[in-house]
């Protein structure tokens, strides 16, 4: 089974990338958090996906597009840097992307979707990936969308079970992965599971039902527990090494913020967004949530979580 960490916006930058492969090294890939092709890559994706800034980490690059030519420029610009493939983003289900028809957007306009994939792999000389929702509204077009994505020679096809509307709502609707199950071809295609995998109960949920799966994506849950995929692994760790392997990862995403925001506030904030899955495996853990959202300054900080890990 290979494991990948899912792109997420403001959490997987190439900080959380490095302090994921020192001290949990078990994810196989990497995806940056979505890129807006429609310009030119910023500094600060110029920073993520550096790599220098990725040393020894197996990263593609997300673009955020639904107009081929965006996809082509981007791969353009990322080619210097010593990438080739590239994955497309059909499932940010944020208001704000869906009003442009992007992310998940365009699951409603089949015929639109079917002529940007035929465009685009007409056009891409370089391996393009898709990570997907099943649908906008309902899955009904669920049937219709992948019979498009099988004409394609899509390198990896991820799919998150569910449609625009739910956000992170409601379950994953397995009838549909097992859909794609049924019609992705294995030898064209790699399907890849994503969604709602926390623990080794939905892990074995998972694997017992689609007992052919390959590679699974987690986001969530591995801000939830670091340690998640050592877990499904059947690697034992005790509370003790756990604790202290903890304690390097989030010391080496609070220096690395620091060093990268210019005040500590922003360094703080995205030290919160963290701990708002991690907070689960401190104990007393909902007095803990209360007091990080609270704190303001770096010394508040350091010593609430310093009392954290002590009573880990
Ligand atoms: C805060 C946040 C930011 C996200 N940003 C992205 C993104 O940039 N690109 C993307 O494809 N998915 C993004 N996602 C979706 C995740 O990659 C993933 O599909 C989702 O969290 C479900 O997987 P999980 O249950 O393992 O977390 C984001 C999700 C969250 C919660």
């Amino acid at each position: 089974m290979k494991f990948f960490l899912a792109p997420m916006q403001g959490l997987t930058g190439y900080t959380v990338r490095n302090a994921f492969h020192h001290h949990f090294d078990y994810i196989d890939k990497y995806y940056t958090p979505f890129i807006p092709a429609a310009k030119r890559m910023n500094a600060k994706i110029k920073r993520d996906i550096d790599p220098v800034n990725n040393d020894g980490i197996t990263l593609i690059p997300q673009a955020m597009s639904i107009v081929a030519d965006e996809v082509i420029d981007l791969h353009r610009q990322l080619v210097p840097y010593g990438y080739d493939e590239i994955n497309v983003n059909l499932g940010c289900p944020s208001g704000t992307v869906v009003s442009k028809k992007r992310g998940s957007g365009i699951l409603a306009y089949p015929d639109m979707l079917d002529s940007f994939l035929d465009e685009l792999y007409t056009k891409a000389d370089f391996p393009v990936s898709i990570k997907t929702r099943v649908g906008f509204n309902d899955d009904e077009l669920w049937h219709r969308l992948i019979e498009i994505y099988s004409k394609y020679p899509i390198s990896e096809l991820t799919v998150h079970p569910r449609v625009q509307k739910d956000f992170y709502k409601n379950t994953p609707r397995m009838d549909d992965f097992a859909l794609a199950m049924q019609k992705i071809n294995p030898d064209k295609t790699t399907l890849c599971y994503n969604g709602d995998i926390t623990d080794t109960n939905s892990f074995n949920a998972l694997t017992d039902c689609f007992p052919d799966i390959d590679e699974i994506m987690i986001g969530r849950g591995l801000f939830a527990n670091p340690a998640l995929i050592a877990e499904l692994k059947g690697i034992s760790m005790d509370k003790a090494e756990l604790r202290e392997r903890l304690k390097n990862w989030h010391d080496e995403i609070l220096s690395g913020y620091l060093s990268i925001f210019s005040g500590e506030k922003d360094a703080i904030f995205r030290m919160k967004e963290i701990w708002a899955y991690m907070h689960g495996l401190f104990s007393d853990s909902e007095k803990l949530w209360k007091k990080i959202k609270k704190c303001q300054t770096l010394n508040d900080y350091k010593s609430i979580v310093r009392m954290a890990f002590d009573a880990f």
